[in-house]
């Protein structure tokens, strides 16, 4: 095992991370010991770090901006400073509210704005993308795809964050590997869902090192875990950060056991350093500053409620101004001094070239990661049987029910208001049903892209384009299933030609709802979006011409009618049952038909019979600009939760 990782010390790591692992091949001897039984000096043949960073901070200030019309600044981080040493397994503690999570943010580089101050890595200031290369951010919500097991999960994280230079037996073996490690290896077939809480932090873990990063930030790992599962996991990263990672979690209240698994700790009191050093210092520090902790006192407790004011907030001041707001790093302990500014430098140069080399974020090219994105995606609806039957077996009933409603209506002349109802329910569905299931769906995958695409796992524009893709075959099939159920029931005219122009109109409507869903779904949360949705398809339907027909819209009004989709839904599906010269309707058991001319009625409801092609084209215009809409909105608002 020695020799296995005397060998792996000298391996270089390349930008991706995987030479790191390429070398692995574990013999019998080499047997990786699972996190459970993991001891001192137990052999984890997993590779250690081989470009360690160390981080500092100097004068950090993060202010927010509130309130959306009128502006309020609120200052959280008050010019801080640290040291977080590499090899070192971090802790950042602090009452709630603090600002812990806020200042791993800016660490992390996830906030960019409202940030003064500089962030150093090895002693020059930190380039963003350089760095995001190097690190990766784990949340605090699990954020995994539920419905995938731990193997898939990780074999999706392997194909998008290993280049596509690395075989797919290396990615095994590396996989293979960080679940033994991570004793994940008894779970491999288990969906992400029934995972235990323990297990779930442990994948997410497991995820974001399969392309070894240098800095791991995580925001609360042991939130929700019980003592035992919290021991294992801090005892995990402590491991990870001894291999010479720099690891930082933010963390609330540890227990004098859990405490002692830190190297150093970091105590912040309403954005101010109240303490940096080494756990050992803390007790020795405190003394120091007339503040002794009480015998048999766990010294993080009483540090939190020392950072709480419950002593005094002069208290709070004294230790602020010991520590000189996080500048003072004599508490610190087992760190290397940096080398001289030269050197460092030097290096510094040495890396960023190497990593301009590769100009993009990403690991793998456009279409390997939409190859990936897309084999997901499908394996998801695969998987989620229940929505997919749910979404044919709506069409169906809901097609069964309007079809028994409308029986006949569409051959009948003295039935032709009755028909035209239909026809405007048809699209009443079409545009509910869709857009309701973006609504309701995708802000749950708004977590999990925020995350993935914060760790460069993929481009907005390639997971964009595969949910796009993914959903086209089971949406068209949906909107058949419907139309068909529905034309034969309520006897539309026999001829293909018209069952061809009423499909695509269906199905372009089907479509542009689906985009219209997204773009609410990208901004909105389920409540807001579930508002919205409907709210806002209102004046698409005023503006349709159905109830008030467009030739009595006011003038000023008129223009609503052009952007309204459902106008060109409705006129191009009116124009496939009546237009086209279609010839005079029977009124079975009337003396008087009223619409025996289609063109009569068509010309009652203003609408003309021949607008086929420019409605077509019309709701393509609509579908590319929501489309386009929806992602730049997308992209703003993964920009703006930063
Ligand atoms: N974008 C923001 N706008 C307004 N206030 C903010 C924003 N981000 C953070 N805050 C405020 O900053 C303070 C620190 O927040 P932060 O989440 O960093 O605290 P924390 O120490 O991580 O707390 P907890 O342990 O409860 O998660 C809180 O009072 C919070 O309300």
């Amino acid at each position: 095992m020695e020799a296995v990782l005397q060998e792996a010390a000298s391996v270089t790591l390349d930008t991706n991370g995987a030479s790191a692992y390429a070398n692995l091949n574990p013999t019998e001897e080499d047997t990786v010991v699972p996190l459970v039984n993991q001891t001192e000096d137990a052999g984890f043949s997993m590779l250690p770090s081989t470009e360690p960073v160390d981080m500092q901070f100097e004068n950090i200030v993060f202010t927010a901006t509130t309130g959306l019309f009128k502006k309020e600044k609120k200052e959280i981080l008050h010019k801080i400073n640290g040291r977080f040493p590499q090899g070192q397994l971090i802790a950042i503690m602090g009452p709630s509210g603090a600002g812990k999570s806020t200042l791993l943010d800016v660490l992390s580089g996830y906030r960019i704005t409202g940030i003064e101050g500089t962030v150093y890595t090895n002693g020059t200031p930190r380039d963003l993308n350089a760095f995001r290369k190097l690190s990766c951010y784990i949340t605090q919500d699990d954020r995994l795809q539920p419905l995938l097991t731990v193997k898939e999960n990780m074999k999706v994280a392997a194909d998008l964050k290993l280049g596509t230079d690395v075989t797919q037996k290396e990615k095994d073996a590396i996989i293979g590997e960080i679940l033994k490690t991570l004793g994940l290896d008894k779970a491999v077939n288990t969906r992400a869902a029934r995972l235990s809480g323990g297990q779930k932090k442990r994948l997410s873990i497991a995820l974001e090192l399969v392309n070894n990063p240098q800095v791991m930030f995580l925001d609360e790992p042991t939130t929700g875990l019980d003592s035992s599962s919290c021991s294992q996991c801090v005892k995990l990263l402590q491991f990870l950060a001894h291999q010479g990672r720099t690891i930082v979690c933010t963390i609330h209240q540890p227990s004098a056991s859990l405490f002692q698994l830190f190297d150093q700790v970091y105590v912040l009191a309403a954005g101010k350093c109240l303490y940096q050093g080494s756990t050992d210092n803390l007790v020795p520090f405190l003394e120091d500053v007339d503040c002794p902790c009480p015998m048999y006192h766990n010294p993080a407790d009483y540090a939190i409620e020392l950072a709480c004011g419950e002593y005094g907030e002069d208290k709070i001041d004294r230790m602020v101004k010991a520590t000189d707001n996080g500048k003072t790093i004599s508490w610190l302990k087992n760190f290397d001094v940096l080398p001289t500014q030269k050197a460092l430098k030097d290096k510094y140069r040495k890396a960023a070239r190497k990593t301009d080399q590769s100009e993009s974020l990403h690991a793998t090219s456009a279409s390997h990661q939409l190859k990936i994105l897309l084999k997901r995606d499908f394996l998801k609806s695969r998987r989620d049987s229940t929505l997919t039957y749910m979404r044919i077996g709506v069409n169906a009933i809901t097609g069964l029910m309007l079809g028994t409603l409308y029986w006949q209506a569409g051959v009948d002349g003295s039935k032709v208001i009755d028909n035209y109802n239909l026809l405007f329910s048809i699209l009443m569905h079409h545009m509910m049903s869709t857009m309701m299931l973006t609504i309701l769906t995708f802000p749950n995958e708004m977590s999990i892209l925020t995350k993935e695409h914060f760790n460069r796992w993929y481009s907005l524009k390639m997971y964009y384009t595969s949910v796009t893709l993914v959903d086209i075959p089971i949406s068209i099939f949906c909107c058949i299933v419907f139309t068909v159920i529905i034309y034969t029931m309520t006897a539309q005219p026999p001829d293909m030609e018209r069952f061809g122009m009423f499909s695509a109109i269906s199905i372009l409507v089907v479509f542009v709802a689906q985009s219209f869903g997204l773009m609410i779904g990208a901004v909105f949360n389920v409540v807001n979006g579930t508002f919205l949705g409907p709210t806002l398809s209102v004046p698409m339907m005023m503006f349709a011409g159905f109830g008030v027909s467009l030739k009595d819209l006011p003038p000023y009004l008129y223009w609503g009618s052009y952007i309204s989709y459902l106008r060109y839904g409705l006129e191009g599906i009116v124009g496939a049952i009546y237009g086209m010269e279609r010839p005079t309707l029977d009124c079975p058991g009337e003396k008087y038909c009223h619409y025996k001319y289609p063109t009569k009625f068509l010309k009652d409801i203003d609408i003309k019979g021949d607008q086929f092609t420019n409605d077509i084209i019309s709701l393509l215009i609509i579908l590319f600009f929501l489309r386009i809409v929806a992602y730049v909105l997308l992209r703003w608002k993964l920009v703006a939760v930063r």
